[in-house]
């Protein structure tokens, strides 16, 4: 059974329709990246499904309807929005003791979440001390809380540099890894290419597609849909390389030091797994536009 379930889903704000008639499940264990231009409605849709927001239409969250059983439902969802505000004078351990509280949980459960996104050592640091990047891992914590299946993130890494996005992603892979389910509004292809295998494309409250990152990536960058991969293998090896390839689909020739194989843009790696699982030695490569 699909976690989250949205039939017919639209959201009016007076007369103007910001979400319409949209439809989708997302399974359990699932990573789904909502994409679409600046006022495309992504938000909206987090909104609606958080219960926060009256709508039209039925959201369920593992069989639990939204608006009739919205205690219950809500139980079953974290939210990381794109910026938290926090009270600065309370330490990190005495806000997810805090928000724990309000839900009913034990500090102990605070701690927990707290160590999971790498800042159990920061317990008696006031909130306003925090770095950006530190201030959206306590805020994936307190999503946390409760340990629900269904996370929802709206733009989670919009304020943060390079390198904090990069730990925050890692964090989200690690949640994925465990079987939480991901639902995130990104405006970063990096991000989508790197954690969702499916992505909701959202047009003028629309949704236009329900796609791949690959499929994306196509429509993104529609120049540079293939690549031309260089696989440097020893000599011997290159003749069943080559067969290897072409047996399974490749677009593959012999040059100088290798082989050339042509990849789609997202199948890169491809090759060098393939010929490295039957057994062949690739001992260098280059990617070529
Ligand atoms: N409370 C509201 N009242 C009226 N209009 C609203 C309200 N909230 C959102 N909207 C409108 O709904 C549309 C969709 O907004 P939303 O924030 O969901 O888009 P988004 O895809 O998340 O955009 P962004 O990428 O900029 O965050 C916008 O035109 C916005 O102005």
């Amino acid at each position: 059974m699909a976690l989250l379930t949205i039939e017919h889903l639209t959201k009016r704000f007076g007369t103007v329709t910001v979400l319409q008639d949209i439809s989708c499940t997302v399974a359990p264990g699932e990573s789904v990246a909502l994409w679409g231009p600046n006022g495309a409605g992504k938000t909206t849709l987090l909104r609606c499904v958080l219960g926060v927001l009256p709508f039209e239409g039925t959201i369920r969250i593992d069989g639990l309807d939204v608006r009739r059983q919205g205690k219950q439902a809500r139980r079953l969802v974290g939210f990381v929005p794109q910026e938290v505000t926090f009270y600065p004078t309370l330490t990190v351990g005495e806000t997810a003791a805090f928000f724990a509280r309000l839900r009913g949980l034990e500090p102990d459960e605070a701690r927990r979440r707290l160590a999971q996104v790498a800042l159990e050592d920061r317990l008696d640091q006031p909130v306003r001390t925090l770095s950006g990047g530190q201030r959206q891992r306590l805020a994936l914590a307190l999503a946390l809380l409760g340990d629900p299946p269904l996370l929802l993130l709206d733009e989670p890494t919009a304020s943060l540099d390079v390198r904090s996005r990069a730990e925050f992603m890692t964090h989200l892979q690690t949640l994925l890894e465990q079987g939480k389910t991901l639902l995130f509004s990104t405006h970063r292809f990096e991000e989508v290419e790197h954690l969702a295998r499916r992505v909701l494309l959202l047009e003028n409250g629309r949704l236009e597609a329900d796609t791949t990152p690959g499929e994306l990536a196509r429509r993104l960058f529609p120049e540079t849909t293939h690549y031309r991969l260089r696989l440097h293998l020893p000599e011997p090896q290159r003749p069943g390389a080559l067969q290897e390839l072409r047996a399974h689909g490749f677009e593959v020739w012999m040059n100088g030091h290798g082989l050339e194989v042509r990849v789609p843009a997202d199948e890169k790696a491809a090759p060098l797994l393939l010929l490295s699982r039957a057994g062949f030695e690739v001992t260098d490569f280059e990617l070529h536009a």
